[in-house]
């Protein structure tokens, strides 16, 4: 099993590349997908309050005979939840489901700048990090308004910013703010939710050359962006193709080719206006 690389993140813990998402994962069948991702190599796992599934998480990790500390454990809080009070009451949620003392990166799902309370639970989240209860916090949807107003009102810059990105959607100027304040990039949906992206002709050139398949072939690309995605898949096999990526690499050129797929937001989640309760 090849060794998964690792992020310093901006408040020096550690994040393996890639990891597994979890939306859809549910039931004994969700606990199962989980299990047999980590026996696969996962160590980073991604959920949600919303999700309604991280008690399938917290079981995954449990029957995966795995060290619960090798694991980094991300969730979200909703947006029905914002608020300072709010945000410590959804941890506590979210610890009970998980079954976990400690989540390892916690993010605010969406900022809901119309309920505008996203400052107030990012000060909540900070409590919550300097209290031990979290190790990293983060968030997710943000723009660089959004990113800009916390950092301001707080200090503190988010560990993780965690967004669409796929290559219809390569979100090359928030990546670049991104680096300019050591915020890492995530990337959600980065298959492109398996909609008609890995039968692109230039992707598919690009993965048989490569001797691998398109969707390895974006995951690589994801990686070299210097983003890390979190691809969901029930299926054994297809958890192992997609951690599988780590053996070659694509030029500069290829890279860039990916990137010229770019046609825009797929879905909608606009951050500005999306409510997500
Ligand atoms: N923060 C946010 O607002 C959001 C976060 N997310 C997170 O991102 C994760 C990933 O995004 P998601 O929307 O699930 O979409 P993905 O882009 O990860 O695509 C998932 C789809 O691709 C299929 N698939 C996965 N691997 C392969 C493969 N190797 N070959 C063929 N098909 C494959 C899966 O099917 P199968 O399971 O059958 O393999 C599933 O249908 C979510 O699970 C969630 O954790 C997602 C959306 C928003
Ligand atoms: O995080 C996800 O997977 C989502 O789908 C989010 O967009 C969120 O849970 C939501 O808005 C659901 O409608």
């Amino acid at each position: 099993m090849a060794e998964i690389p690792t992020y310093t993140l901006n408040d020096s813990t550690s994040i393996p590349a890639i990891g597994l998402g979890t939306y859809g994962l549910r039931g004994a069948a969700g606990t199962e997908a989980v299990a047999l991702a980590i026996g696969s190599g996962y160590r980073l796992l991604d959920t949600a309050l919303n999700y309604e599934n991280e008690r399938e998480v917290g079981d995954g990790i449990r029957t995966s005979g795995i060290d619960r500390s090798e694991i980094v454990v991300t969730s979200k809080i909703p947006g029905r939840h914002h608020g300072y009070d709010e945000t410590l009451g959804s941890f506590a949620e979210s610890s009970t489901n998980l079954g976990l003392d400690v989540i390892d990166l916690y993010l605010i799902h969406w900022p809901l700048p119309g309920v505008d309370k996203y400052v107030d639970t990012w000060k909540a989240m900070i409590a919550l990090r300097d209290e031990g209860k979290v190790r990293s916090i983060g968030v997710s949807n943000f723009t660089e308004e959004h990113l800009e107003r916390i950092i301001g009102e707080t200090g503190v810059a988010p560990a993780v910013n965690q967004v669409e990105l796929h290559p219809y959607f390569p979100q090359a100027t928030l990546r670049a703010f991104h680096e300019r304040h050591a915020i890492r990039t995530e990337s959600w949906s980065p298959l492109a939710k398996r909609t008609e992206l890995t039968r692109e002709p230039l992707l598919v050139a690009i993965a048989d050359s490569h001797s691998v398949t398109p969707t390895q072939a974006v995951l690589r690309w994801h990686l070299q962006l210097g983003s890390i995605p979190i691809p969901k898949s029930a299926d054994a096999a297809r958890q192992r193709e997609n951690l599988d990526v780590f053996g070659f690499e694509l030029s500069d050129d290829e890279v860039a080719t990916i990137s010229s797929l770019e046609r825009g937001r797929l879905w909608g989640g606009d951050p500005v206006t999306h409510e997500e309760f």
